[in-house]
């Protein structure tokens, strides 16, 4: 079965992917399908999430999941629901200081607070279910870790006697209303169908092997990007350093409209714009394709290139733009540009570039974008038929990525060294 997530973040439309996978449902996001979600200020998170799964079950004619996440707690008797939209505040600090203003002088035990989600399905005739999942907490009396994100240095988990700020990724979503919103679909899903009965003896478990030594922390980094592609090849790229990386998954926010000139105009909009939003280092990427026939095109202008708004469209589109010119007079370089910021306004950037032809119709079924057009005569193949590694060897994205780890290769770069402004 189809369903339609209201979500545009394909990060996000993914993991539901993943954890839907026991009921054999296929998400598909907004990005995939448009349909118009009435943007309704002034709802409650309960009111928001049916509105929008209703309004999408109806206009696509598919089961249809909204979602929404809020904190909830009492002030002065009265419930009180704080959100990432709270307030006309812009930035993670300036919300936690509102918060901790609000409930000044409350003494910890009146600061109990719930991070509740609530996930409606909604069916095209109309019926609707409610999921909800909660994490108990307490709202701490100051910020222990300004490092944290969101209202996550606020937070303490209960269960976990630690902040939101103070867990890896997987711990935070394993705690995650969220993730234990889509569990009680999930089980009430199957409940109302006949369970497969497991074929195989449960494993038993190990012994417990020996608690690893304790690590320093390493550096907690938003990948701020919603392109799942790139993230991919992000992670993979960034794994020697060790950092503990979070997505546009763990914090979602929409990154800013792209209106810069150039590919570092871009990159550092949206990476100083993340790590506004989170108070932790942010890196962003933005590239794009530079094709020499047509000056340039498309540029910055690479994701939504003929006002496209599918790979598949764009590439097509390209080959059209191209269709009279020929063999050599085809040639293109890809371009990345990776923007580190950090919280104080310090900004690194890495480039890098890969030069290639733009082939006369796609070959290979791998990678994303224009991949499939992309081909490196060094190789003998397109970026969409080599493997993650390969790319990465001959990809803007991989040299910009490896710029970035020898600056880093003993820690953070001196800050004389890459400054951007
Ligand atoms: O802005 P974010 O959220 O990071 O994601 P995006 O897809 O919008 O990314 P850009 O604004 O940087 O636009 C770059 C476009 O260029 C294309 N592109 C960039 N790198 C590519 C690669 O390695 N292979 C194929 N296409 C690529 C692809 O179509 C992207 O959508
Ligand atoms: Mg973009």
């Amino acid at each position: 079965m189809r369903v339609l997530a209201t979500t545009t973040n394909p990060l996000k439309a993914q993991r539901l992917q993943e954890l839907l996978r026991p009921l054999g449902w296929q998400v598909i996001s907004l990005a995939e399908q448009q349909v118009p979600i009435p943007e309704v200020p002034h709802l409650s998170p309960l009111d928001s999430a049916l509105v929008r799964a209703a309004a999408a079950a109806k206009a696509s004619g598919i089961p249809a999941i909204a979602d929404e996440s809020v904190f909830e707690l009492q002030v002065n008797g009265k419930l009180e629901h704080y959100s990432m939209h709270f307030g006309p505040w812009n930035t993670a600090l300036e919300r936690n200081l509102r918060l901790l203003e609000r409930l000044r002088g409350l003494p910890i035990e009146r600061r109990g607070a719930r991070f509740i989600t609530v996930m409606a399905l909604a069916q095209p005739s109309g019926a609707l279910e409610v999921f909800q999942g909660e994490t108990a907490g307490l709202i701490l009396q100051r910020m222990e870790n300004q490092g944290g994100i969101g209202y996550d240095p606020l937070f303490f988990v209960t269960e976990a006697s630690k902040t939101l700020a103070d867990m890896t990724p997987e711990e935070r979503e394993a705690v995650s209303p969220w993730r234990r919103a889509v569990e009680r679909l999930v089980e009430a899903q199957q409940a109302s169908k006949p369970r497969l009965q497991p074929s195989m003896p449960a494993a038993q478990p190990e012994a417990k092997p020996e608690p690893p030594p304790p690590q320093p922390t390493p550096m907690r980094v938003l990948v701020a990007t919603s392109n799942a592609g790139k993230f991919k090849e992000l992670r993979e790229g960034l794994a020697p350093l060790g950092w503990q990386l979070f997505s546009l998954l763990d914090y979602p926010f929409k990154l800013p409209h792209e209106d810069g000139s150039t590919f570092e105009d871009n990159a550092m909009l949206k990476a100083a714009f993340a790590t506004k939003q989170v108070g932790i280092p942010a890196l962003a990427d933005d590239s794009g394709l530079e094709v020499e026939a047509l000056q340039g095109e498309p540029g910055v202008y690479s994701a939504r290139y003929g006002g496209k708004s599918s790979d598949t469209e764009r590439n097509l589109y390209l080959l059209d733009r191209l269709r009279h010119v020929k063999g050599e007079e085809r040639r293109a370089k890809f371009v990345a540009v990776l923007v580190l910021a950090y919280p104080d306004g310090h900004l690194e950037a890495y480039r890098g570039e890969a030069h290639g032809l733009i082939l006369e119709a796609p070959r290979g079924e791998g990678g994303f974008g224009y991949d499939p057009l992309f081909y490196v005569p060094e190789a003998g193949k397109t970026f969409a038929e080599m493997s993650l590694e390969e790319k990465a060897h001959y990809s803007h994205r991989g040299k910009a990525l490896r710029a970035l780890l020898e600056a880093h290769r003993n820690g953070p770069p001196p800050r004389e060294i890459v400054v951007l402004e």
